[in-house]
């Protein structure tokens, strides 16, 4: 049996709603598409329609959900003139936010009482490995709160949490996590190069490194841990830098501290 196409309105199409949009054209799910966005350009041929400013949405449009992807600093007075527009119009739609930091309470307030789950996703969903976190409210219909999890499944894994709260922990962990990664990345082939190798063979390196170890992640059922210390030979090279790495007061505290700063920053920006 095939369900009735749910129609779904982007708002927002840069760096993540775009990889959320490309994952959905990918899918089989059963969506009619409408962006809006001043830059986005579709593939070609892409089942897709295209609006670059609120005033060229009909009033008539009726969504089943609209999914937020703008900058969460814009985002209340987007959902106000966006409520202005439809008026109505919203009064079936969920809302699926991926602002960081804004709660539901925030944006049913500034969406005019829309039931509001929220998504916290990372940028690998733009090659179909994104992880995302997902919370519903308790007024989002079961039916709603299945589709905005279908939604993100197209993307990648999603972790569903229990409590609003969880989305912080998400964000500085999940969310931010890949650049945390590209960093390593960054300094391991600057690192590379400081060892004497040339630029180009320092890239190679680092990134196929963090390629390859993040594969073995995906795909081997050992532990991180275990991971680790399979490449640690006793008094050998891993161990010495891994001496550096491991001291108190190096990676443990460093990672607690960033990832407690990326929490804080998402309470922050929910006030
Ligand atoms: N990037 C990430 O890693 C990531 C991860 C998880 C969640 N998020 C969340 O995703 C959201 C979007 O982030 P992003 O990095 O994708 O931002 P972005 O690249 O700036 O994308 C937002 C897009 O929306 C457009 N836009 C905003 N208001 C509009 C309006 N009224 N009419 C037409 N177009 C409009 C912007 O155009 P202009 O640039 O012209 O305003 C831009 O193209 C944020 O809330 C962020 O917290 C991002
Ligand atoms: N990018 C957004 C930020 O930096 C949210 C997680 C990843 O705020």
């Amino acid at each position: 049996m095939t369900s009735s196409p749910n129609t779904i309105l982007l708002a927002g199409c840069g760096h993540m709603g775009s990889a959320l949009l490309h994952g959905w054209l990918k899918s089989k799910l059963p969506l009619r598409l409408y962006v809006l966005d001043r830059h986005y350009q579709p593939p070609a041929g892409a089942p897709v329609t295209v609006w670059r400013t609120l005033a060229d949405i009909p009033e008539d449009f009726r969504p089943d959900m609209v999914v937020l992807a703008v900058k969460p600093k814009g985002a209340d007075a987007f959902l106000e003139a966006l409520h202005e527009r439809l008026g109505r119009g919203l009064s079936h739609a969920t809302l699926l936010s991926v602002a960081a930091g804004r709660s539901c309470a925030n944006l049913a307030k500034a969406s005019g009482g829309m039931a509001v789950v929220r998504a916290m996703p990372n940028t690998p969903a733009a090659i179909g490995a994104g992880t995302t976190g997902l919370y519903s409210a308790p007024d989002v219909p079961p039916a709603r709160a299945a589709l905005a999890a279908q939604l993100m499944k197209a993307v990648g894994a999603v972790v569903e949490v229990p409590h609003e709260n969880d989305l912080a922990a998400v964000t500085a962990i999940s969310g931010s996590g890949p650049a945390y990664v590209f960093l390593l990345a960054e300094l391991l082939e600057k690192a590379g190069q400081h060892l004497g190798l040339n630029a180009e063979t320092a890239k190679l390196l680092a990134r196929n490194t963090v390629y390859g170890a993040g594969e073995m992640l995906h795909e081997d059922p050992l532990s991180a841990e275990q991971l680790r210390r399979n490449v640690t030979s006793p008094g050998g090279t891993t161990e010495a830098a891994l001496k550096v790495f491991m001291a108190p007061d190096a990676w443990p505290a460093t990672v607690e501290r960033a990832t407690e700063a990326a929490a804080h920053r998402a309470d922050e920006l929910s006030q």
